[in-house]
């Protein structure tokens, strides 16, 4: 076979037929350097993978039987079209004992580089009478087997329907990776997944370990697990990346002792030096229709159908650009997959237009959806029925439709629900009693329906922070007192009203739509002669403080004249204040924000009371939101909560926060004071935290954190830093940094938030667990955080960006570890590859810059704070380590390295 691709005019990758000495045909990839890769036509199966040092990365048993049809027990067998005893095939299926062909004009793969690749194309046909009487559909399977110049292997699968009947499979590459000794080997990656447990009747259970590591028999499927996962085998000093993209599934399999004793294919030790662990889609089966192709990466198939299936329908007035032919995960509007692409997990189509009622086992059929938001289009009918089986609803935003009908009355069956919106429909019936199961719901909008009857408790709901029942006038009162906990624009417009102020983030009860039911003569609960009383009241005081207003305006303009009536004197001495506070205390009367200098925001107060509101974390100080206004500015607000200082004391530290101006700083837009409440509003920063693209759940605006990004929200997050420390004749103090306060702007360099909270809030505020991680020691004993424990809460972030692991989690046996300790332990045994974030070890020439800046991070987090580096000081090193880097580019798949010490890197892509 004529090689695949030549490399300059000296040597070429080669691909050889041999025959093995059974007679059977291999295939023998070879790259320039001496790196190969045997296939044999015997399942398609790679049975060596050789570094070009001539050592073997996979796993062969000395026992295995060779000869065709018997699968053979190392190597990378290909379990198709069924795993383990699923179905009705035999063990694994059928494709790992037919003999495929040397396919020469296989159907194009689009995005294959051949630059450089030994690679060779297999088929299996279900053509044979064999084949179609054990498993009745028509399919090609193509498989390409590639060796990089740089050693790394790709398997890419490719399955056909030729047939003119749907068909469902699994797939995986059961993939034997040669180890030292099972004893010394961890697996990561996998943490906090769902598994299924083969040797427990597949019963499900959760990860709970940092890392696998393993001492017994153990055969699960891990589920959903992400893109990379890393088989680190300590005493070769050697790291296996499994990149699979598109393969949902993980299975981990080591017989152990006695079964490899049973074992006949298998030497009784030999399970000490293999590991299986395989990419493959088990769980949810792969279906086909006729004519369609599956190759890892696709869409995910079934979610698209479903989504076609309710655009057509629901006829959006709006273009939405989804169709059959584009991919969804990366192209439709309004749609977010989950990371590996397997999966929908997000639907946002606010405003565009749908009309109708939505068809029902559509949207349903999204079983992997978190979040749904279908606010502000003209749906009608009542609440699908078949949304239960959506088990994994987080964000449910229904509002401003015409829903009728009652509300579902099965609310626990959305256990992870967390923010609903129902509000502005035409929902009747009662409130179901159901909501006071849900331990994760944080904001429940039902307002402006015609919801009648009682009232159910809900204070036993902890999570609650915010609810809106207003404007269902039938709902009966008394208002119960845990609902009284909340401002009194969450249930005005029901049952009677003490009086009282409301409050921000509620919004003010809309005109309601003829359509609604009519208010009666309570308004407010009150009867209509007291109303008027009170509208007459209102109205004194409205046109009191306009005139008040005018007076004012008048007065100001006469002094920025200079030919005032009354002198600024004369002003102090009467008010004891200055006139711009005299007007701003006059503003805080008809509550009205703080802006500062320079701010092109022109919303007011009313505005923000007007915006939608959704949570996007609840953090030491108080809850922030994102709050969409009406011209769909996006602003950050947070809701302060424990503020211990006085109003006086707040400003002069809203002054300070509010005055830095730097672009590694988050800036301070506007501040709002009063009795109750106490807003800041902060520029919306749409990619998120570095908490969240680091360890959350990576949606539709996730940036990967490549070594270039996570160097740029180090450098930038010292800068900002450095400046907050300069600030108050270098006396200010952060005093909150950690990773959930680190944004990313634009040019995705990081921004610290949250700064100077520490000197307004009570000092009683209970400490959160969260935060323990980033705290100094001594901030532990005395409470007192200064600038060289900001320091060591930058230290902490740093580390956490280096190993991609939080400052505190738990592993197996719910042992609670310290990132800080841990990353001490592993450095102390001198084995600092291991510290690293399995994602970071993909790119290539920044081993030495990871060193340097995990010892940076070392010598931040250093007990004794006086022998912590400044800020400044920090700002430099850095810098010097970015300065020094040269263009760093992911690696397209990984590659082994030399064994001088270094760990070896290898992945088996697409597996
Ligand atoms: O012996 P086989 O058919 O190659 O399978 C090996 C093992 O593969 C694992 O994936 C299965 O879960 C086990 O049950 C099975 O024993």
């Amino acid at each position: 076979m004529e090689p695949s691709s030549g490399v300059g005019s000296e040597k070429r990758p080669t691909v050889d037929l041999v025959k093995d000495k059974n007679g059977t045909d291999q295939i023998l990839l070879q790259n320039p350097k001496g790196a190969s890769v045997k296939i044999s036509l015997h399942g398609g199966q790679v049975l060596s993978w050789k570094t070009e040092k001539g050592d073997e990365l996979l796993f062969t048993s000395s026992k295995a039987n060779l000869k065709p049809p018997h699968p053979v027990r190392g190597g990378i067998p290909i379990c198709f079209p069924q795993f383990g005893t699923r179905g009705s095939l035999e063990q694994h299926g059928f494709a790992r004992n037919k003999i495929w062909l040397v396919e020469n004009n296989p159907p194009a793969l689009p995005s294959f580089d051949p630059t450089g690749k030994a690679y060779v194309d297999l088929v299996l046909k279900s053509s044979d009478e064999d084949t179609m009487r054990i498993w009745p559909f028509s399919f090609e399977f193509h498989l390409r087997v590639s060796l990089a110049l740089d050693g790394n292997l790709t398997l890419i699968s490719r399955v056909r329907n030729i047939n003119s009947k749907p068909f469902s499979f699994a797939i995986a590459y059961h993939t034997y990776f040669s180890i030292s000794d099972i004893s010394e080997v961890r697996l990561e990656g996998l943490e906090t997944l769902d598994y299924l447990d083969n040797m427990r009747d597949r019963e499900r259970f959760t990860e709970q370990g940092d890392a696998l590591t393993f001492e017994s028999e153990i055969d699960r499927v891990y589920l959903n697990s992400k893109d990379v996962v890393a088989v680190f085998d300590h005493e070769r000093k050697r790291t296996f990346l499994i990149r699979k993209e598109g393969l949902p599934d993980v299975v981990v399999w080591n017989p152990w002792e006695k079964k490899a004793r049973a074992l006949t294919d298998l030497g009784d030790d030999e399970y000490k030096h293999m590991l299986c662990v395989d990419g493959a889609a088990i769980e949810k089966p792969i279906t086909l229709k006729p004519g369609e192709e599956w190759t890892a990466n696709s869409d995910p198939l079934e979610d698209k159908r479903a989504l076609l299936e309710f655009l057509t329908i629901m006829r959006p007035t709006r273009s939405l650009n989804w169709n059959e032919t584009s991919q969804v995960c990366n192209i439709w509007t309004g749609v977010t997959c989950n990371q590996d692409g397997s999966r929908i997990i997000a639907v946002r189509l606010p405003g565009v237009g749908l009309n109708g009622q939505i068809p029902p086992n559509t949207i349903s059929r999204l079983s992997g959806l978190r979040v749904l938001s279908l606010r502000s289009n003209l749906i009608s009918g009542v609440f699908p029925a078949d949304f239960v089986e959506l088990k994994d609803l987080a964000f449910l935003y229904l509002q401003d439709n015409k829903l009728s009908g009652p509300l579902p009355l099965d609310f626990s069956v959305w256990k992870n629900l967390t923010s609903v919106n129902l509000s502005n429909n035409r929902f009747n019936g009662t409130i179901p009693g159901s909501l006071s199961r849900l331990r994760r719901i944080q904001s429940l909008n039902l307002a402006n329906n015609s919801l009648s009857g009682d009232i159910p408790d809900l204070s036993v709901v902890s999570s609650l922070q915010h609810i809106d029942l207003s404007n269902n006038y039938d709902l009966d009162g008394p208002i119960p007192d845990w609902l009284r906990r909340f401002p009194l624009s969450s249930y005005v417009g029901i049952g009677i009203i003490p009086p009282g102020n409301g409050s921000i983030f509620q919004p003010p009860p809309p005109p309601r739509e003829q359509t609604h039911q009519k208010p009666k003569a309570h308004f407010f609960g009150l009867s209509e002669t007291v109303f008027l009383l009170i509208v007459i009241a209102v109205s004194i005081v409205v046109i009191a403080a306009l005139a008040f207003v005018l007076t004012v305006c008048y007065v100001r303009r006469n002094l920025r004249r200079g030919d005032g009536v009354i002198s600024d004197n004369k002003l102090q001495k009467k008010g004891g204040m200055s006139p711009e506070k005299f007007v701003s205390r006059m503003e805080d009367v008809n509550n009205r924000l703080s802006f500062f200098e320079g701010c092109n925001y022109s919303f007011d107060l009313e505005d923000l009371l007007r915006a939608s509101a959704e949570v996007l974390g609840k953090g030491t100080f108080g809850t922030t939101y994102k709050a969409v206004l009406e011209d769909a500015t996006s602003v950050a607000v947070k809701r302060l909560k424990d503020v211990a200082a006085g109003k006086r004391d707040f400003e002069q530290q809203m002054e300070i926060i509010g005055g830095i101006k730097h672009e590694n700083v988050v800036e301070l837009k506007a501040y709002y004071y009063s009795k109750d409440e106490k807003l800041m509003v902060y520029d919306y920063f749409s990619r998120g935290s570095v908490a969240s693209l680091l360890h959350g759940n990576r949606g539709e605006n996730r940036i990967p954190l490549d070594w270039e990004t996570r160097m740029k929200i180090t450098i930038g997050a010292a800068k900002g830093i450095a400046r907050i420390h300069k600030e108050n004749n270098g006396k200010l103090v952060h005093g909150n940094i950690k990773s959930s306060n680190i944004f990313l702007n634009s040019e995705n360099n990081g921004c610290v938030s949250d700064l100077g909270l520490t000197a307004v809030m009570s000092p009683l505020a209970p400490p959160i667990s969260r935060q323990a991680g980033y705290r100094a020691p001594e901030v532990t004993d005395t409470r007192k955080s200064s600038q060289l424990s900001d320091v060591y809460s930058f230290g902490v972030v740093l580390l956490e960006l280096l190993t991609g692991k939080s400052p505190i989690h738990t592993t197996a046996g719910d042992e609670i570890i310290h990132l800080v300790r841990w990353v001490h332990s592993v450095v102390r045994e001198e084995w600092t590859a291991e510290v690293f974030d399995i994602e970071l070890l993909r790119y290539t020439n920044i081993e030495e810059e990871m060193v340097e800046m995990l010892q940076i991070a070392m010598s931040c987090v250093v007990k004794a704070a006086d022998q912590r580096p400044k800020m400044s000081d920090l700002v430099r090193l850095i810098e010097n380590v970015g300065n020094r880097r040269t263009s760093i580019e992911p690696e397209p798949e990984l590659k082994p390295k030399s064994e001088n010490g270094a760990s070896e890197t290898s992945t088996p892509s697409e597996i």
